[in-house]
């Protein structure tokens, strides 16, 4: 079988060969090598979200190239991305934020180089330039791209958060949020303050994995598939499969606490980050606007419910993914103008306790 390489990484990355045609076939219907999400679209005009690049994993096995030491890891993520904020909701919530530290960068993609013409995310000046966005202060990186360009030589991929670096050997171990978490679920408890919290348990893992795949692909990503259709078709697609799984989470939420159950598990914090920009942002952005969130009553006050829980509200700064989903697209809002609406209390009372565990 045909498999596209992916430039030699530094260390060697632990991704397995048929990810590697996994990605091939991924990228071989979109022309280039797209560098712009927006440019990610196949001949028929949907968006197909490329596969990240960097999957080495932090691990407790004595050989591990990346062993979970505390203060050795830093987490960089934009407030505005619902892939980092999944991480940062870990990082929270797992206890871990003294062990492995993070930073965001400012919400607005800009120009990364004076000699092309892509635009990604920037570290601010200062302190003081952006609340909540600070500086490289381990790399003195001006951007996100740079650290791609330290970690690899000759990266020819997106420069996307969140990215997981290591301080020691100066790379990133990987920039795939759906294994970071994994790594923060399992592979810190040594040293993490909530060690026996467990979002994927043993007995749960098939429904969670099967829960994931069509959450991620009609809701998470589903909304992406909305908002960067090219064309009608591709788009009304995207919109009937959003709105058919909305509506399934909604009538399985009026049976039970949480997606999986009763218990909260790693599939309700991969829903919830795209739940929480949907009225704000996906439902007029992206066009997500037959139903709002607001309009199906389980899955509101679900949403309400996950942003209570000590450590994810400070996940959510709905400033910076106001900025960054309305002033990063001019394709797709020309002038950037932010809505001034809704400003949904997320922290007003909701009904959930009805399940209890
Ligand atoms: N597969 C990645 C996706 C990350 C991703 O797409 N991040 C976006 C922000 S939401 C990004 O950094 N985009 C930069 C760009 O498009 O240039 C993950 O889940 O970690």
């Amino acid at each position: 079988m045909l498999c596209l390489r992916l430039p030699l990484l530094r260390p060697k990355s632990t991704f397995p060969p048929s990810d590697f045609c996994y990605n091939y076939y991924q990228y071989k219907h979109i022309v280039g090598m797209a560098r712009f999400s927006l440019d990610e679209i196949s001949d028929t005009g949907a968006f197909v979200r490329s596969a990240s690049t960097f999957r080495n994993w932090i691990s407790r096995d004595p050989n591990s190239l990346f062993p979970p030491e505390s203060g050795r890891y830093h987490l960089y993520v934009s407030y505005a991305c619902p892939w980092a904020s999944r991480c940062l909701a870990y990082l929270n919530i797992k206890g871990l934020d003294k062990a492995i530290s993070f930073s965001a960068v400012k919400p607005i993609f800009e120009r990364t180089r004076e000699s092309d013409e892509y635009k990604g995310w920037i570290f601010p000046e200062s302190e003081t330039e952006v609340p909540g966005a600070e500086p490289d202060r381990f790399n003195g990186a001006k951007t996100i791209r740079e650290l791609y360009e330290i970690a690899s030589e000759n990266y020819a991929g997106k420069y996307t958060v969140p990215v997981l670096w290591d301080k020691k050997l100066k790379t990133i171990v990987n920039n795939e949020s759906s294994e970071i978490i994994r790594m923060f679920n399992t592979e810190f408890n040594n040293i993490a303050e909530n060690p026996t919290l467990d979002l994927y348990p043993t007995d749960l893992k098939a429904q969670i994995d099967d829960t994931n795949e069509w959450i991620y692909d009609s809701i998470n990503n589903g909304v992406y598939k909305c908002g960067f259709a090219k064309k009608q078709e591709p788009y009304n697609e995207a919109a009937r499969q959003l709105y058919g799984a909305l509506d399934k989470c909604e009538d399985i939420l009026s049976k039970q606490r949480y997606i999986c159950g009763n218990t909260l598990t790693e599939a309700d914090i991969r829903l919830f980050v795209t739940l929480i920009r949907f009225d704000e942002v996906y439902a007029v952005h992206f066009k997500c606007n037959k139903k709002l969130l607001r309009e199906y009553p389980n899955l509101f006050n679900y949403t309400k419910d996950i942003f209570q829980i000590p450590g994810i509200s400070s996940t959510v700064n709905m400033e910076h993914i106001k900025l960054h989903y309305y002033g990063s697209h001019p394709s797709i809002n020309p002038f950037g103008i932010v809505p001034v609406g809704p400003n949904i209390d997320y922290s007003a009372p909701h009904d959930r306790e009805r399940f209890s565990a």
